[in-house]
């Protein structure tokens, strides 16, 4: 592939690897985004639309987005921040994945037990700049000076282990099952930030005449999210007890009422969230409510 071929293209970047990666593909295949990733190649162009997929470390996404050499981008809230591209890039969408949280921690066993008593000693991170945020605004509280401040020190991965070996009171790093900094012996005791996986626009103006396009993309992404968010809830209830019926299953706009061949019943169809699923199940037998049936969507627009 030469440069040529990429002209005119919107540039869309997606993870190349790691968390955020198998996601990403199901969400491109939701939207339609048809492609074929040659082996060993990181840009690959879109069969059915003028796009080219670049697939990148996604650290590198947000200063790419924010610098304007790539138009749309899938990465973490998180490394927006760390990269300091927040205010170069527009947040369009959250994609309801990637979901994870900053964390302050500490050996359990150890004297440390909150994060006033690790102010002024050593940190290990991958995120310097959140952490050094974070730490110098307590530094400041406490009002150290020069030495005696929180020193931040970077390591590319494996932050869990730097207790252990010595090079750190505490760590900055990301928890999500919580897995890891219970292997290493660690338990958190703050939070810097929560993260979820995010869709990015470049705010470069020369990147506009993409607009109509991104607007498309945009637009598909969401339905893919929503369709994973909501469910269909359908069932029968007497027409007598269809306001407390209606009240727990109220729809996004207004559920969808049919009458029934049997007299004085209705059937209702209404979009549900999933994780409230179980409840509103419950809520609905609970009130009268059978044949309550949950079909998931496959896509949506709402
Ligand atoms: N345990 C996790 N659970 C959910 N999301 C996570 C988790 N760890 C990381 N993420 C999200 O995925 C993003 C990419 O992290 P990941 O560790 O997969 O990157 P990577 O490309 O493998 O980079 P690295 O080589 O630096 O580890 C993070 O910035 C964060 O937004
Ligand atoms: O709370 P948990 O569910 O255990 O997840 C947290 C772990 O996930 C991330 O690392 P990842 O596994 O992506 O590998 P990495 O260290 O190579 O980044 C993060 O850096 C933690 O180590």
């Amino acid at each position: 592939m030469n440069a040529d071929s990429l002209d005119g293209r919107l540039l869309f970047a997606i993870p190349k690897k790691g968390r955020l990666y198998e996601k990403c593909l199901s969400i491109l295949a939701g939207a339609d985004i048809q492609f074929r990733r040659h082996a060993r190649l990181d840009v690959c162009l879109v069969l059915n639309h003028p796009i080219a997929l670049v697939f990148l470390p996604a650290s590198d996404i947000p200063s790419f987005v924010g610098k304007g050499n790539v138009d749309l981008g899938i990465t973490g809230h998180d490394v927006i921040l760390e990269s300091q591209m927040l205010e170069h890039v527009t947040e369009e969408l959250r994609l309801g994945f990637g979901k994870c949280a900053l964390q302050v921690q500490v050996p359990e066993a150890g004297s440390i037990k909150t994060v006033e008593d690790l102010v002024g000693k050593r940190v290990v991170t991958s995120f310097e700049v959140l952490s050094g945020e974070y730490f110098g605004k307590l530094d400041d509280i406490f009002q150290l000076s020069g030495e005696r401040r929180t020193k931040i020190d970077y390591v590319g991965g494996s932050v869990e282990a730097a207790c252990a070996l010595g090079l750190a009171d505490g760590i900055v790093d990301l928890v999500e099952s919580g897995d890891t900094m219970r292997a290493a012996g660690l338990h958190a005791i703050g939070t810097v930030l929560e993260t979820e996986a995010v869709l990015i626009r470049s705010r470069i103006p020369k990147h506009q005449a993409h607009a109509s396009l991104i607007d498309l993309i945009t637009n598909r992404i969401k339905g893919v999210v929503a369709a994973s968010k909501y469910a269909i809830c359908q069932y029968n209830v007497a027409r007598n007890r269809l306001p407390s019926a209606i009240a727990i299953t109220p729809g996004r706009r207004a559920p969808t009422i049919s009458p029934l061949e049997a007299d004085g019943w209705v059937a209702v169809s209404s979009m549900v969230e999933k994780k409230k699923v179980a409840q509103i199940m419950d809520d609905l037998v609970a009130t009268g409510a059978e044949d309550i049936l949950i079909f998931n969507l496959d896509n949506c627009r709402v």
